[in-house]
């Protein structure tokens, strides 16, 4: 089959790159000439654990990248990879689909044969329907275009690895040719297949996220509460987890979620419901939650060693999860404000993504290794879950007192004086 996949990021690249795996031909339309060429050198320009792998095996043979929408005219499929960043007011900014849809349908005024234009972009209900199709329809001229919405669930990080081995694969269509195109391309892939209409396929999208959403602000929530109470919410929430109905996943208490898309996502469905005149209380507060979480811990250390102007602390973690160099929405980032709103000195450290977070806060201390971010430290704030962090042991004692505070259940050091969440 041949595909093509407009907009080469994290999700644009993966699929194409995983695509070229399952024996695709995969031209990637990306406006970005820079990340289109490192593409074609077989360079990935994000970090994910086995893509190098595939583009070094793929890139040049079945697997092109370039600016140009000219490959869409020769392909089966068409898959919508761009983003869909928050607007000011939270709801789904949509300018990029729109762009991408109209290229496309210029593109598509030259093809022949049959073409089906997937969404896989994380859309609002009713995108691909109103906004997708007619745009593209426009510009074609064509009314034989065929549409699909096929939701991407990977988790940056372990982006491949969800692609190709996910627990469904999820097909809106309004046609049944263009969702068995869009299942044919998946051929080589293990998973029960869902097949349903556009607006629920992107709507399966947003209450797959809120829910996992809601299940880590629900940890928290109660963890707030096993705080107080003095009890431990990891050992609580593995007992809640054992329940199959419940499942133990997503459960872990801490900072809170960060990322891309869980707190985008929820506040498009948010928005979205309330724009149909409903009441979205609990995903208000799934929100509301979270941003609460990080600078909780800011004052869990107040608590603890008081004012903390002209203290040293250590910021372990600055990327939104383990494994990636993706800072966006990290709950470092109030963490280190509200640190340096309160006066401290900060020494930071990642294992990658360092150079993103001297963008955000160029001043403070970038330590090469958690043991130097250690050293001389008055306390310890841990907020990404890498696993490197779980071996640290020793290097806690080069601080000048052994505060540490888990915003990640990550460390197994023994005597954890001084250790809390
Ligand atoms: N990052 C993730 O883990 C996941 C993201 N998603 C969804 O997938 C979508 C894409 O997300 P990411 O890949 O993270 O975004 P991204 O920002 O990493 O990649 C989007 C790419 O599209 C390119 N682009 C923008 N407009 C274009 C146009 N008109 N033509 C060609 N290329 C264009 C950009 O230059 C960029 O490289 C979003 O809707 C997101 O919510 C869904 C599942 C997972
Ligand atoms: O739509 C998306 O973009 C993706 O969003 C998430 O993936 P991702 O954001 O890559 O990362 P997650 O592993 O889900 O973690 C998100 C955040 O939640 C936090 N988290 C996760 C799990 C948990 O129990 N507690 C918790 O605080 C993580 O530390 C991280 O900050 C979903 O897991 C993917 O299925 C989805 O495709």
């Amino acid at each position: 089959m041949r595909i093509a996949v407009v907009g080469g990021g994290y999700v644009g690249l993966v699929t194409g790159a995983c695509f070229a795996e399952l024996g695709h031909t995969v031209d990637i339309v990306e406006i970005d000439a820079g990340k289109a060429a490192a593409i074609n050198a077989g360079r990935a320009p994000i970090h994910e654990r086995g893509l190098d792998a595939l583009l070094a095996k793929h890139a040049g043979v079945r697997l092109r990248a370039g600016t140009d929408y000219g490959p869409v005219a020769l392909s089966d499929l068409a898959f919508i990879c761009v983003g869909t960043p928050p607007a000011a007011d939270g709801s789904a900014d949509l300018s990029m689909v729109a762009a991408a849809s109209r290229s496309i349908g210029e593109a598509l005024r030259e093809g022949k044969g049959a073409h089906t234009v997937v969404v896989k972009s994380t859309v609002p209900p009713g995108t691909t329907e109103n906004l997708v199709a007619p745009t593209v329809g426009n510009h074609s001229h064509r009314a034989d275009t065929g549409f699909a919405m096929n939701p991407e669930f990977l988790r940056e990080g372990r982006a491949v690895e969800d692609f190709l081995h996910p627990d469904r694969i999820v097909i809106g269509s309004r046609d049944g040719r263009s969702g068995d195109t869009v299942a044919a391309a998946y051929t080589g892939v293990s998973a029960p297949v869902v097949r349903c209409g556009l607006t629920a396929a992107e709507m399966i999208k947003y209450a797959s996220n809120a829910l996992l959403a809601t299940k880590i602000s629900f940890a928290n929530e109660v963890g707030n509460v096993c705080k107080r109470l003095g009890i431990d919410v990891y050992e609580v929430m593995q007992g809640v987890g054992m329940d199959h109905r419940v499942s133990p996943h997503f459960l872990d208490a801490g900072a809170g979620f960060g990322g891309s898309c869980f707190p985008k996502d929820v506040a498009a469905l948010v928005s979205l419901a309330e724009g149909l005149g409903e009441e979205p209380a609990l995903l208000r507060s799934v929100l509301d939650v979270n941003d609460r979480q990080p600078l909780r811990m800011v004052r869990m250390l107040e608590e603890r060693i008081g004012d903390l102007a002209g203290k040293r602390v250590a910021v372990l973690g600055l990327a939104f999860k383990d494994n990636t160099d993706d800072i966006r929405e990290a709950r470092a980032v109030p963490v280190i404000a509200g640190l340096l709103q309160r006066g401290a000195a900060v020494a930071a450290y990642d294992p990658l993504a360092a150079a993103s977070m001297r963008r955000v806060f160029p001043g403070i201390d970038y330590a090469a290794s958690a043991a130097d971010a250690l050293r001389g430290a008055d306390a310890c704030l841990v907020m990404t879950e890498w696993p490197e962090f779980s071996t640290l042991n020793g290097e806690f004692d080069l601080m000048n007192s052994r505060i540490v505070i888990e915003g990640r259940r990550i460390l197994s050091c023994d005597g954890k004086e001084g250790i809390c969440w």
